[in-house]
């Protein structure tokens, strides 16, 4: 049953978070991203959401980029032939470099059409076998350690499976310190974004005391190198986000000793097959995996969790509820949290309906491309 998409629709949405996001790199409310709506001859939907900030602060990508490439060299090839199975693309958008967020987010569409055609839940094609996963949640840099230990509370007594707080030079051993002084047994890890370079390596020994599931990223942004000399030096387990774009980046990471853990982001990586393979290759090689977040809307959030339900999926990642983020979501019914969990949807595709009134409410501009 090969998929022949006739139309594809891009849509450019602003959307303000319920609070802002401070992290090493900087601080912001107001979210922008690209949403795509995949249309076949059969007039069924399929969605993806581009994780590309306006501003190329995570990576080199933006709002922007992703809407030249998608524009301009990947719908272009898409038209060209129908599609047999979403994992082809990879092949037929090969001769397009990097670009990974773009890819994802036509590639999710595709996924999600791919499953509608079938009536499965994208997980089920997926090869997802878990009917509910456990999920944590992301905080942003507070202003003060009292307002962050009042964060962190709120999220306990919700019941995150998970809690996960930034650092940064000025603001780590001693913050990380107070929250486990006040709370000595929650599950907790820190993500660096890159803050610190191997000249901190006492700063990040100190943090050894604390217990942390593992601290995310502590170096640069493109390096395997020095975060496997830093992981031979401390006890806290380093897990990769930033430095894996692609199942060969893990290969390395593998081989060199870079890390003992894997944040998986789908627009990271380019799609959900090259998700696939990276959970595959850190299961051989006895590497937990876990679901990053980059403050996805509901379409977004709806293909982690479909990722999130695959076997090696074995930590808690940032999925957290919709209304940890949004006033109102773009899906319904939106996703909700009971008990640090998530049911995962079985109605087909993405198992979220797009809530297109929504959608028009936050569009600032949408174009439509079709197939010759
Ligand atoms: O989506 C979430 O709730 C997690 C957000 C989050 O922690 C991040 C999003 C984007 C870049 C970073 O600041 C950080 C991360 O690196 O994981
Ligand atoms: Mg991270």
């Amino acid at each position: 049953m090969e998929i022949k998409i006739k139309q594809v629709i891009l849509r450019h949405l602003q959307m303000e978070l319920k609070s802002p996001f401070a992290t090493s790199f900087g601080t912001f409310r107001n979210k922008e991203f690209i949403l795509v709506e995949a249309i076949d001859e059969d007039g069924v939907s399929g969605w993806g959401e581009s994780v590309a900030f306006s501003f190329p602060w995570y990576n080199e990508e933006t709002v922007k980029t992703n809407w030249h490439m998608l524009e301009d060299f990947l719908l272009p090839l898409l038209f060209q032939a129908p599609v047999a199975h979403p994992q082809e693309l990879q092949q037929r958008f090969s001769a397009i470099r990097k670009n990974q967020m773009a890819k994802a987010a036509i590639e999710g569409a595709v996924w999600d059409l791919f499953a509608k055609k079938r009536q499965l839940p994208l997980h089920k094609v997926l090869g997802g076998m878990k009917s509910s996963i456990e999920v944590g949640v992301s905080i942003g840099i507070q202003k003060n350690v009292d307002e962050l230990l009042r964060v962190i509370d709120r999220y306990v007594q919700d019941g995150y499976r998970r809690i996960k707080i930034k650092i940064k030079p000025g603001w780590d051993v001693d913050v990380v310190r107070e929250v486990r002084r006040r709370f000595p047994d929650i599950p907790l890890m820190a993500d660096a974004n890159s803050a610190y370079s191997l000249q901190d390596i006492d700063r990040l020994k100190a943090l050894d005391e604390f217990q942390l599931m593992m601290i995310e990223q502590p170096l640069a942004a493109d390096d395997l190198v020095d975060h496997a000399t830093l992981q031979r030096q401390i006890c806290t387990p380093i897990c990769l986000d930033e430095s894996i774009h692609s199942v060969e980046d893990v290969r390395k990471a593998i081989q060199l000793g870079s890390c003992q853990i894997v944040n998986i982001k789908i627009g990271r990586v380019g799609g959900l097959t090259e998700a696939k393979r990276i959970h595959d290759l850190c299961q051989e090689n006895g590497i937990p995996v876990w679901c990053g977040g980059m403050l996805e809307a509901g379409v977004g959030r709806a293909h982690n969790i479909a990722m999130t339900t695959l076997e090696n999926f074995t930590m808690p990642g940032d999925t957290a509820a919709s209304s940890h983020y949004w006033e109102k979501d773009i899906i319904v019914p939106e996703v909700v949290v009971h008990d640090g969990t998530i049911a995962v949807p079985e109605a087909p595709g993405i198992g979220y309906e797009v809530d297109r009134r929504q959608v028009d409410s936050y569009m600032v501009f949408a174009k439509t491309y079709r197939a010759q």
